[in-house]
């Protein structure tokens, strides 16, 4: 299984005077890890998982390394596009836009598992009942609710079996039942892969009693956050 490894990682965000800089000063994703992100709006949790996810570079990192199967690659330096690394090895739910209009239920669902190079129908049914979708294969995405639209994105993120699951704000179109459905499905696929899972979540109540380890991004001076551990989930 892969795992990944950052220290001192700072990315920083500028527009016109606007200036943004986050640090994640230590974190780990490893097999079986369930962590969650908290913080309060803008604080920096999506620029956090977008270098997690691969999405961005960070501008610096002292060290940002993906090991697998006993080999290592760097993360850290160059502008290298790691899409074919994140294909195969990221679920990643984003928060806003997370499907294409332009393709059917279907097409979207298969999406990540074609990109991944792992077709397979049975996976998809199989998230979908467990997720409660039972939309038409050839529904256009205009005519999903917003709550199937959701899960949608999450069948699309992990159908292809990846090692790093990662998701901004899953439930949070969700009404609290589906919202449960919804964690417990991607806990229960987290588990019979083996995948590190990671959450931004304003909800705290929602992964409480879950063994997830928390996280905070932190804004500790003006534009300047840091992401940090919290205290550990003792429910
Ligand atoms: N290009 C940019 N230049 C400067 N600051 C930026 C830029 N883009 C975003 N920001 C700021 O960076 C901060 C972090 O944004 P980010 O989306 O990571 O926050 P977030 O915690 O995920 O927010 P939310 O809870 O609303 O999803 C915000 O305060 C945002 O205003």
């Amino acid at each position: 299984m892969a795992e990944l490894i950052g220290r001192q990682i700072q990315r920083i965000l500028k527009d016109g005077q606007r200036r943004f800089r986050l640090d994640i000063p230590a974190f780990e994703l490893r097999p079986g890890d369930r962590k969650v992100i908290f913080g309060r709006t803008g604080s920096g949790k999506t620029t956090a998982m977008d270098i997690l996810a691969l999405a961005c570079h960070p501008d610096t990192a002292a060290r940002f390394e993906l090991r697998m199967g006993g080999r290592s690659t760097d993360l850290a330096r160059g502008r290298r596009d790691h899409a074919p690394l994140r294909a195969k090895l990221f679920g990643y739910v984003l928060q806003s836009s997370p499907l294409f209009p332009f393709l059917t239920f279907e097409e979207n669902a298969s999406l990540g598992q074609r990109l991944a190079g792992r077709r397979d129908s049975g996976v998809i049914a199989d998230l979908c009942q467990r997720l409660g979708l039972d939309a038409a294969p050839r529904t256009r995405v205009s005519d999903l609710s917003i709550g199937q639209r959701q899960r949608l994105a999450v069948v699309r993120a992990i159908a292809h079996r990846p090692s790093f699951i990662l998701c901004d704000e899953p439930t949070a179109s969700l009404d609290p039942d589906t919202a449960r459905i919804l964690l417990r499905t991607v806990l229960d696929v987290a588990d019979e892969l083996g995948a590190a899972l990671l959450i931004i979540s304003h909800d705290r109540d929602l992964t409480r009693g879950h063994d997830f380890e928390y996280f905070e991004v932190v804004e500790w001076q003006p534009g300047h956050a840091m992401l940090r551990p919290q205290e550990r989930d003792a429910a």
